[in-house]
């Protein structure tokens, strides 16, 4: 465990949560304790990418993402553009809706408690996913993956652990269609109608949906999850069967270990980047191993030695 003790610390915070009360005094409390503390806030997208420049040109030693899964994936982008050796420590204010990583990370929720590890906490090196050129930290899930996340309220849990009725129904009702296209990673390839994708560097996403249960964000690996369409409920049974267990090559479902995987799409293949919803004719999902050091709360699920 490395400890960023010293310098300056920076919490970009996402405007529409800055004005908390909780928060105010949480930042309040630990300048009074000595910590040197800057605070900057966001306005719109893309503004906490353009802070993180800014702390790093002020030496910043550590720089905090205070809101939910978009802006600590701006930070992170930021974080990525600089070089390896000048990459501040990055820790998580949990401040978003899903809050997916920082859930996954198991981190304290409370904002006095969270702000209180992210400033002194330990830090390991972590993994960081590339999609083509994009950073993300944590997951990029397609296909209704993708869907369930950005235009239904409904968890993916409730719809394929509750009714396989009611999802076959909603199906219909939306005439969903299979995203048609040829999946590539380093020992195989398909050929695919898929009905969704999940790319994992941390484990979960849309708001508590672990598609990669196994994942960890220490392992130079991106866990891949893919499920095949299908056409009946006797077909979808299956699909909640296979779920169950992930296995690495059913009839539906595939889960693997990959450092990198490509998909091209007949169509453009709707696909969340930690949660932010993009669309792709083709992408490489890639890894950068021990790209950032991340501040870890301790017995943390996303590490390989969890203790
Ligand atoms: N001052 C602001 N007011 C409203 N939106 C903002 C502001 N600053 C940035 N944003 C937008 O907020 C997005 C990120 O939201 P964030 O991830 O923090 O919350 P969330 O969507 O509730 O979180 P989660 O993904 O965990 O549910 C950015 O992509 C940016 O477009």
């Amino acid at each position: 465990m490395a400890s960023h003790g010293e310098g300056t610390t920076w919490l970009i915070i996402n405007g529409k949560s800055a004005q908390q009360p909780d928060i105010r005094s949480a930042v309040t409390h630990l300048r009074e304790r000595g910590h040197d503390l800057a605070v900057r806030v966001t306005w719109e997208g893309g503004d906490g990418t353009r802070l993180v420049d800014e702390a790093v040109a002020a030496g910043a030693a550590r720089v905090i993402a205070g809101g939910g899964d978009g802006s600590i994936n701006e930070t992170v982008a930021g974080l990525m553009r600089h070089p390896v050796e000048q990459r501040p420590a990055l820790g998580i204010l949990p401040l978003g809706s899903a809050n997916d990583f920082a859930h996954g990370l198991e981190l304290p929720m409370t904002p006095a408690a969270a702000l209180e590890l992210a400033l002194t906490g330990d830090t390991r090196r972590v993994d960081v996913g590339m999609l083509d050129d994009e950073a993300f930290i944590n997951v990029a899930s397609g296909g209704f993956g993708a869907e369930i996340t950005t235009s239904t309220p409904v968890g993916l849990k409730r719809l394929l652990g509750g009714g396989a009725y009611s999802l076959m129904g909603m199906l219909k009702a939306w005439n969903y269609q299979p995203f048609e296209g040829h999946l590539r990673w380093p020992e195989g390839e398909a050929r695919v109608p898929l009905f969704m994708l999940a790319i994992g560097n941390g484990a979960q996403a849309g708001g508590g949906q672990r598609l990669a249960p196994s994942a960890r964000i220490d392992d130079g690996l991106l866990e891949l999850l893919f499920v095949r369409h299908f056409n009946s409920l006797g077909e979808l049974k299956r699909i909640i069967d296979e779920l169950e267990n992930l296995p690495n090559d059913g009839q539906f479902v595939r889960y693997l270990r990959v450092p990198w995987v490509e998909f091209d799409s007949d169509g453009a293949f709707p696909l969340n980047l930690d949660g932010e919803p993009r669309r792709y004719r083709r992408f490489r999902a890639s890894l950068e191993s021990e790209a950032l050091p991340l501040v870890v709360p301790s017995r943390c699920p996303l590490l390989s030695d969890t203790r």
